[in-house]
């Protein structure tokens, strides 16, 4: 398994709509001061070549593709994202219990393995989006019960609002990783995220891992933004 430091805490969403401008990015960013995510849009783009790229280019790479499917074909998934030398992989919890537990087998049976994490609640989606679907609760009570099928299938942590961190933290303890979307520094637009907070107010809450995506990647300076962010919240 990949034992990190939690430093470089950003995570870097590189949304991209082509490999181009990705690697002109990456070329800009030191690999000690921030990990990158490769998500749905770049990877359809950029596939596996890039993805090995950056991490041939000594970069963490959280490889973002949310898998939610029946358990042995996310299980073949999670193994070929292992396969890419990636330092983490996610899936839905909505998946259940079976699915999560079947990535996190074919993970555990590697020598080296990424770190497993599961999308509880996308941050997104509000109380009414949640009520739009049928999903009883609040989104922090739907967190706490998908946090807690990820923890008992033994993953590593999750992805979740650095709304709802300190709550999971409180109920989870210290080695389950929290890794959270949905921050904006003070005064950026929140677009469309709905459970945002600020970095500093993020990492406070508990957060491991702050992803971040158009506040550096649509700066006029990427490089600028992300050490502003950083300086923000100590590394
Ligand atoms: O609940 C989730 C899960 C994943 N994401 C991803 O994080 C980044 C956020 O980008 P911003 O530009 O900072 O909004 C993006 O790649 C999402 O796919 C998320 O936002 N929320």
């Amino acid at each position: 398994m990949s034992s990190e430091p939690t430093d470089p805490r950003i995570i870097v969403a590189l949304d991209f709509p082509d490999s181009a401008a990705a690697q002109a990015l990456l070329e800009r960013l030191d690999p000690a001061r921030c990990r990158v995510k490769i998500g749905k849009e770049l990877f359809t783009r950029g596939g596996p070549a890039l993805v090995t790229r950056a991490v041939d280019a000594g970069f963490a790479v959280f490889l973002d593709l949310k898998f939610h499917d029946i358990p042995n074909t996310v299980a073949g998934a999670c193994a070929a994202a292992a396969d890419l030398g990636v330092w983490m992989v996610n899936v839905h919890a909505q998946g259940g219990s079976a699915m999560l537990s079947a990535a996190r087998e074919c993970l555990a049976r590697r020598r080296e393995r990424p770190l497993l994490v599961a999308v509880t609640v996308l941050t997104s989606l509000g109380a009414e989006d949640l009520a739009a679907i049928g999903c009883p609760g609040t989104p922090g009570e739907r967190v706490l019960d998908l946090a807690g099928l990820a923890q008992a299938a033994g993953l590593d942590g999750v992805v979740c609002s650095p709304q709802e961190a300190a709550a999971l933290r409180t109920r989870f303890g210290a080695g389950f990783r929290l890794v959270t979307p949905g921050v904006r520094p003070a005064r950026a637009a929140a677009e469309d995220q709905k459970r945002i907070m600020t970095p500093a107010d993020a990492v406070a809450a508990g957060a491991d891992y702050l992803v971040v995506g158009r506040p550096i990647t649509a700066a006029p300076e990427p490089a600028a933004a992300l050490a502003a962010i950083a300086a923000e919240v100590g590394g």
